[in-house]
């Protein structure tokens, strides 16, 4: 079990982007993350894979494999798709041979030795979904997975996620195309303005109120109360 307990994020000088995060990513489900554009969500995938160190918090029970598709894959990769496999596979201890299988049910075309940077925007997507996904059981956090796929490359990833949990490995990832909530045993959040709110939650509504340590204690065990968190001027 992955727990994250309340986690701050801001970067440099500016405002907090995540506000105090508390989630559990238990091993075997998927988590989906909704909300509009800039609520902190990649952010906040970030900091569960590792990638970046929270500001305050802390997340806990990270495996040491870690599977992260970012938003954007990079685009001046010279390695071509079959090396870039192979040396993956290789770093994360994953079974020899069959790295390209992922690719082809995905329907990747493209020249698996040329540079990868000489990809389409779906190909090279294809090829960061079969690299997160080379190793089983381990946490898989990928952002924005179905951007940019064809309509049956999108139907496939849907399996690919849903065969990576039911094999035991915790995901998290965010989705605008709204294919993500729809996969069955999808547990689904909602984020807004670095706040996590259930998707079946009512609306939320954040009260600012001045109050002592004690009374702020008996407030957040008030039923339908989310979150008590201190502000810091
Ligand atoms: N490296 C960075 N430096 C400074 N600010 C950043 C950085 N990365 C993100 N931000 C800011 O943090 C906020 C949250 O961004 P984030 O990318 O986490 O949002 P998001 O919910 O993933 O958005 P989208 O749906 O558009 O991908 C935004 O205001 C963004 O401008």
């Amino acid at each position: 079990m992955i727990t994250v307990s309340g986690l701050v994020q801001r970067y440099g000088r500016g405002p907090e982007v995540l506000r105090g995060i508390d989630l559990e990513l238990p091993p075997g489900r998927l988590t989906v993350l909704l909300g509009e554009n800039g609520c902190g969500k990649s952010t906040l995938l970030r900091v569960v894979a590792g990638i970046v160190s929270p500001t305050r918090g802390t997340v806990r029970g990270r495996p040491r494999s870690v599977a992260f598709l970012p938003e954007r894959f990079p685009d001046q990769l010279r390695l071509s798709p079959r090396a870039y496999l192979r040396h993956f596979a290789r770093m994360r201890g994953a079974p020899h041979g069959g790295q390209e299988q992922v690719l082809d049910r995905l329907g990747f075309v493209g020249d698996l030795d040329a540079p990868a940077s000489e990809l389409s925007k779906g190909n090279a997507q294809k090829l960061g979904i079969a690299t997160a996904l080379l190793v089983r059981g381990s946490l898989l956090v990928l952002d924005e997975p179905w951007a940019g796929l064809d309509v049956a490359a999108r139907a496939v990833l849907g399996e690919l996620v849903t065969e990576a949990v039911a094999d035991g490995a915790t995901a998290l990832v965010t989705d605008h195309t709204g294919l993500a909530a729809a996969l069955p045993g999808a547990h689904v959040l909602r984020m807004r303005a670095g706040l996590l709110w259930p998707e079946d939650g009512a609306d939320l509504v954040e009260l600012l109120v001045r109050c002592t340590p004690e009374a702020a204690d008996r407030l957040g065990r008030l039923p339908g109360v989310h979150a008590v968190r201190p502000v810091t001027p």
